[in-house]
C-alpha cells in the first residue's frame, strides 16, 4: 500500500499556520459599512494586526479586497437606495472608492512599519499568458521585497456587468498565479451548508471538501446580503480554481476581530483541500494543459542543467523555432530531437532568436533592456522525462 499524502493528512486548521504564501480574501460586507459607505477602521485595524503577525512568523500573503464600490457610492452621492448603478457608475464610483480602500490599507499596516501596493488586475490578466507571466513576476518581486499586495479588480476597464462575487474568483486566480499554499475567503458566513441555512435550518456545515462535485455544487444557493451577492456560487468556482492549482481553500467567519486566529485555533471554516502541492499542479498545468506554440533546442550541457532542476540560460541554446510571444509555452529538445519538457518563454520569439547561444551578461547590449538572464525559468518549466512529470 503506499503511503498516504501528506498534503491529505495535513490537519486543515495547520493549513494557515504552516502555509508559505497566504492570499486573503476580504468582501465588501465585511469592510464597508452598508449605510455610511465607510470602512470599518476597527475591523481593518485587527486584520492588519494578524497579517503583521503572520508576516513576522515568515508567511508571505496578499490581500484580495473588494469594497471600492461601495465606498465611492457614498463620495460621489450614488446613494439612492433600491435603485441599481449602471456600469459607467460603478466604475465611477470603484474609481472614486479605490484610492481611499488604498489609503486606508496603507495607513492601518503603516502601523506596522509594513509597506503596501496597490494592483489592479482584470480576469483576463491570468488568462492572456504574457500579462499572466507580468503580473505574477510583479507580485513575486513585492513579496520578495516584503510589501503586503492589495489586489482588487481593474474596474475600469472591465467591459462585462461587475458582479459582487466576482473577487471570489480573482483572489483564487491570484493564488494560483503566485502558487499560494492556502486562499481565505473571509465572509458572512462560517463555511459551505449543505444548503442555504437562510433558507434551510437544518442544513449542516461541512468541515471538509476534497472535490467540488456535481452534488457539492447543488448545495450553492443565490446571493446573501445586500453588498455581497456572489453567495456560495462563485466561492465554489473559486475553490476549484484554487484546487486545481494545489491551493487549499477555506471559507470562513470574517465578522469577528481576529479572523486568522480563529481559523488557526481550530474554528469553523469549510476546507477545500487539494490532492497535489501547487508545485507539482503548476508544472501538470505547463505540460498538459497548454499547447506548445515554438520549440526551443538546447545543446548537451543544457540538457543535463535542466534534468538537474537548473533554469535555461539563452547559452545553452542552439536554436529557437516559431512565432510566439513572451510566456508563450515552448517545447524544449534536444539536437537529437529528443524532448525535454515543456516550459514558458521569457521572450517573444524574435528576441529569443537573438539570445541564441550568448551569456546572460549579454542580454541587455543585444535587447536594449535589462530583461531576466533566464530563457525559461525553472519554476516555469516542466520535464517529462520517462512519461514522469517533475
Ligand atoms: N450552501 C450554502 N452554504 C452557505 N451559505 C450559502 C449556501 N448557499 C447560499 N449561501 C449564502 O451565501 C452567502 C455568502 O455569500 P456572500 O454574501 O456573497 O458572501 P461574502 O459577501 O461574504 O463574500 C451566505 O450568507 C448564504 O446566505
Ligand atoms: N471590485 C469590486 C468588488 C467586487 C466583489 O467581488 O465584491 P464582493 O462580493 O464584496 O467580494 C469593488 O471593489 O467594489
Amino acid at each position: 500500500m503506499s503511503a498516504p499524502s501528506p498534503v491529505a493528512a495535513a490537519a486543515p486548521a495547520h493549513r494557515l499556520r504552516t502555509a508559505r504564501r497566504v492570499v486573503v480574501k476580504i468582501g465588501s460586507a465585511l469592510l464597508v459599512d452598508s449605510r455610511s459607505g465607510r470602512t470599518h477602521r476597527t475591523w481593518l485595524d485587527a486584520l492588519t494586526d494578524e497579517v503583521a503577525m503572520l508576516r513576522q512568523r515568515g508567511q508571505e500573503v496578499i490581500l484580495v479586497s473588494s469594497g471600492a464600490v461601495a465606498v465611492g457610492r457614498r463620495v460621489l452621492g450614488l446613494t439612492e437606495v433600491g435603485r441599481p448603478l449602471r456600469l459607467e457608475e460603478k466604475q465611477a464610483a470603484a474609481a472614486a472608492g479605490q484610492i481611499r480602500l488604498a489609503h486606508a490599507y496603507q495607513e492601518a499596516l503603516a502601523h506596522h512599519d509594513i509597506t503596501v501596493a496597490q494592483v489592479l488586475l482584470t480576469l483576463d490578466d491570468s488568462e492572456n499568458r504574457r500579462r499572466y507571466l507580468n503580473a505574477r513576476k510583479t507580485l513575486d518581486q513585492l513579496l520578495a521585497l516584503g510589501v503586503v499586495p492589495v489586489v482588487n479588480e481593474n474596474d475600469t476597464v472591465t467591459t462585462q456587468e461587475m458582479r459582487f462575487g466576482d473577487n471570489d474568483r480573482l483572489a483564487a486566480r491570484v493564488a494560483a498565479m503566485v502558487s499560494a499554499d492556502a486562499l481565505v475567503l473571509l465572509s458572512d458566513i462560517d463555511g459551505l451548508y449543505t444548503a442555504d441555512p437562510r433558507q434551510d435550518p437544518a442544513a449542516r456545515r461541512l468541515d471538509e471538501v476534497r472535490a467540488v462535485t456535481p452534488e457539492i455544487e447543488a448545495m450553492a444557493g443565490a446571493a446573501g446580503s445586500t453588498m455581497g451577492t456572489g453567495g456560495m456560487v462563485t466561492k465554489l468556482i473559486a475553490a476549484r480554481v484554487a484546487m486545481d492549482a494545489g491551493c487549499a481553500m477555506v471559507i470562513a467567519p470574517g465578522k469577528g476581530l481576529a479572523p486568522l486566529g480563529a481559523l488557526e485555533a481550530g474554528g469553523p471554516g469549510t476546507w477545500f483541500l487539494p490532492a497535489q502541492e501547487p508545485r507539482a499542479a503548476r508544472k501538470r498545468w505547463i505540460a498538459g494543459a497548454l499547447q506548445p506554440e515554438g520549440v526551443v533546442t538546447v545543446d548537451a550541457g543544457a540538457a543535463r542543467a535542466l534534468t538537474h532542476g537548473k533554469s535555461l540560460l539563452p547559452a545553452g541554446v542552439t536554436r529557437v523555432e516559431g512565432a510566439f510571444q513572451k510566456g508563450a509555452p515552448v517545447r524544449i529538445v534536444e539536437g537529437d530531437g529528443r524532448r525535454l519538457g515543456v516550459g514558458l518563454c521569457a521572450y517573444p520569439a524574435e528576441e529569443a532568436r537573438a539570445l541564441v547561444g550568448h551569456r546572460s551578461g549579454d542580454i541587455e547590449a543585444l535587447l536594449g533592456y535589462h530583461g531576466p538572464d533566464e530563457l525559461v525559468h525553472r519554476d516555469d518549466l516542466a520535464l517529462t522525462l520517462g512519461g514522469e512529470t517533475t
